[in-house]
């Protein structure tokens, strides 16, 4: 296979969308703000404001040790930690997870590296600008419409892994030091995803033992296989500016991640992600958690699942004062044709329904990548409709 055919094609693009971190430095004309400037109905408001800390009061996500769920202290502690996964799997989609080995210096290397990126001037992050028809680079998803409202947010979106899915000309040659750093970033975060995924599995699967031992390893295999494409998304999200209120603004319109799981890493010590679990309710706050990464489900591991776990919709709001910047690591099954559904004696009893279709990872991430960011809406599109449930 030559280089070229091995990446994922062109999955789609976005209309070109003025850049929000000038648009902030600037002043705005209220023609310009009224595209970013939301109601109630579509995403801003007081009223998600007040739901958010309301909620906060009463839940927060739950966190993991990755150290203990590999057995570092013991396999109590293991069993343990395991059924917390289980729990923030079921319950969740969402938690942070600490002591997960990532060297603190390959963190704080990425941290600094994409915050240089982004004060550089503008001319020089379009180094690295889209192309017509391309997702990869300095720019804007998810716009589909002259009309839709804007998200408040630009960002950098980048194939990490395997390396020959990347395509260098859109990494940053400023700072110097940038592709050395989410190079090794990159790869640290894919280890944490593939333990993560193995532990998962290890919670849905078959009991091990008996004829279902190898059943039960292609199975560990196929949830494992989540973990061999990376991408990551570096969102910067400036401050709000003096024309608006910053609960009008979104940052990232409400969206599930159309991937296997996703890795976040919350560079700026301000909040602005915020989950809605399962059946509405109130938009509940992520708080960065230092040194923490924030893992949360994808769709395809919904999919496969049968639903077990719940990719969850979430969001990013924005700050009054300060601006935030996120790094999504986005792991995912390879771009080729292999497709992907239910497992479907995930319960370990009996023949249960698929409640999915069976789906090719790169016909779906076509399928998002062409439309309007809104909730859960493709997800719905993916579901069967089985009259017995
Ligand atoms: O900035 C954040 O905290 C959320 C980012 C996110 O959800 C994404 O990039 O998919
Ligand atoms: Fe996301």
């Amino acid at each position: 296979m030559d280089d070229t055919s091995a990446k994922p094609r062109n999955l789609g693009a976005s209309l070109p969308v003025p850049n929000v971190q000038e648009l902030a430095g600037g002043e705005l004309t209220p023609a310009v703000l009224d595209r970013y400037l939301r109601g109630a109905d579509d995403g801003g408001g007081a009223a998600a404001a007040a739901a958010a800390a309301a909620a906060a009061e009463e839940e927060s996500v739950p966190v993991v040790d990755l150290g203990r769920l590999l057995g570092q202290d013991g396999g109590v502690a293991q069993e343990e930690e395991a059924s917390r996964l289980r729990a923030a799997c079921e319950e969740w989609g969402f938690f942070q997870v600490v002591n997960h080995g990532v060297p603190e210096q390959a963190i704080e290397d990425v941290k600094a590296d994409v915050e240089a990126f982004f004060a550089l001037p503008l001319a020089e992050k379009q180094a690295v600008a889209q192309g017509p028809g391309g997702i990869e680079g300095y720019g804007q998803a998810f716009v589909v419409s002259p009309e839709q409202k804007l998200d408040w947010a630009d960002m950098l979106f980048l194939s990490t892994l395997p390396p020959e899915y990347r395509s260098l000309n859109f990494w940053p040659s400023r700072p110097a030091t940038f592709r050395a750093s989410l190079e090794r970033y990159a790869g640290e975060v894919q280890r944490v995803a593939a333990h993560l995924l193995r532990a998962m599995a290890r919670n849905l699967l078959l009991p091990a033992g008996g004829g279902l031992k190898q059943q039960r390893k292609g199975q560990e295999e196929l949830l494992t296989r989540l973990a061999a494409a990376q991408a990551v998304r570096i969102n910067y999200y400036p401050a709000c500016p003096e024309e608006a209120h910053a609960d009008q603004l979104v940052g990232l319109s409400p969206h599930s991640d159309a991937v296997g799981l996703t890795l976040l890493l919350q560079v700026s010590p301000v909040a602005g992600l915020q989950i809605r679990r399962g059946g509405g309710g109130g938009w509940i706050p992520v708080e960065p958690l230092p040194g923490a990464l924030v893992a949360n489900v994808g769709d395809l591991l919904e999919v496969i699942t049968n639903g077990r776990y719940r990719s969850i919709e979430h969001r990013a709001v924005v700050d009054a004062r300060h601006h935030r910047v996120s790094v999504a690591a986005f792991h995912n099954a390879m771009f080729d044709d292999t497709p992907y559904g239910p497992i479907l004696n995930a319960s370990g009893g009996g023949e249960e329904p698929a409640r999915y279709r069976t789906i090719a990872v790169e016909d779906y991430v076509k399928l998002v990548l062409s439309s309007k960011l809104q909730g859960k809406n493709i997800m719905d599109a993916m579901k069967i409709n089985n009259p017995t449930h």
